[in-house]
């Protein structure tokens, strides 16, 4: 996508319905626009990080809170982790799945969402996030790094507090928790 469209997706990503954000979501929106995008001149290091919205058949997403002593701790994420050097973004999520939750995924069943893209000018990074759907995998989610883990309904989402990155792939998760899975495509 072009660098213009990318920036303008991002403004757009982060506009939310009116009354969706309880109050300090609001504010975290708020800073999130000021700096999506960066200014201009401005140069950043670019972190990949991958994130998948597991969807049960309860219709309830999966959030894992980030734990004591890390980056933004206590607030509540989707699970996933960076891209290492050589992986596709399926194989680092598959992998960082399987580490955090100790889940299988198949690649096939990781479903292109959305994606956040965050300037954070004070760490001279920005945060480019494709998020995955997932409906299916096999074992039960665990917390394997000590992370708290919440299954959590649609209109539940909003109450959890998340990184800014994270803001405006809500909508789109609940949209996705909406519709439901779809069915296959046959080529
Ligand atoms: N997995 C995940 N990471 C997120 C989300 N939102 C968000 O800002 N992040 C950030 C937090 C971390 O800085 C980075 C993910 O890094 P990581 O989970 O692999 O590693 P980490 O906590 O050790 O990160 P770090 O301390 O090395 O920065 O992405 C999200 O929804 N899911």
């Amino acid at each position: 996508m072009h660098l213009t469209n990318l920036r303008h997706f991002t403004v757009l990503c982060a506009r939310q319905p009116a009354g969706f954000q309880h109050k300090s979501m609001k504010a975290q929106a708020r800073s999130n626009r000021q700096y999506a995008g960066g200014k201009k001149g401005e140069r950043f290091k670019l972190v990949l990080v991958v994130a998948a919205a597991l969807l049960d058949d309860q219709g309830k997403v999966l959030l894992a809170q980030r734990p004591a002593g890390k980056k933004l701790a206590g607030l509540w994420e989707f699970p996933g982790g960076k891209v290492e050097d050589g992986e596709t973004p399926e194989q680092a999520l598959a992998r960082e799945l399987k580490e955090e939750l100790n889940i299988e995924v198949e690649l096939r069943h990781l479903k292109p969402l959305t994606f956040a893209s965050v300037a954070y000018p004070d760490q001279g990074y920005t945060l480019l996030m494709p998020l995955y759907v997932c409906w299916h995998w096999s074992g039960s989610p665990q917390g394997l790094e000590g992370q708290q883990l919440s299954w959590v309904a649609s209109s539940e989402l909003p109450s959890y507090e998340m990184p800014p990155a994270d803001l405006p792939l809500v909508v789109p998760v609940q949209q996705a928790m909406a519709a439901g899975e779809p069915a296959e495509v046959l080529l």
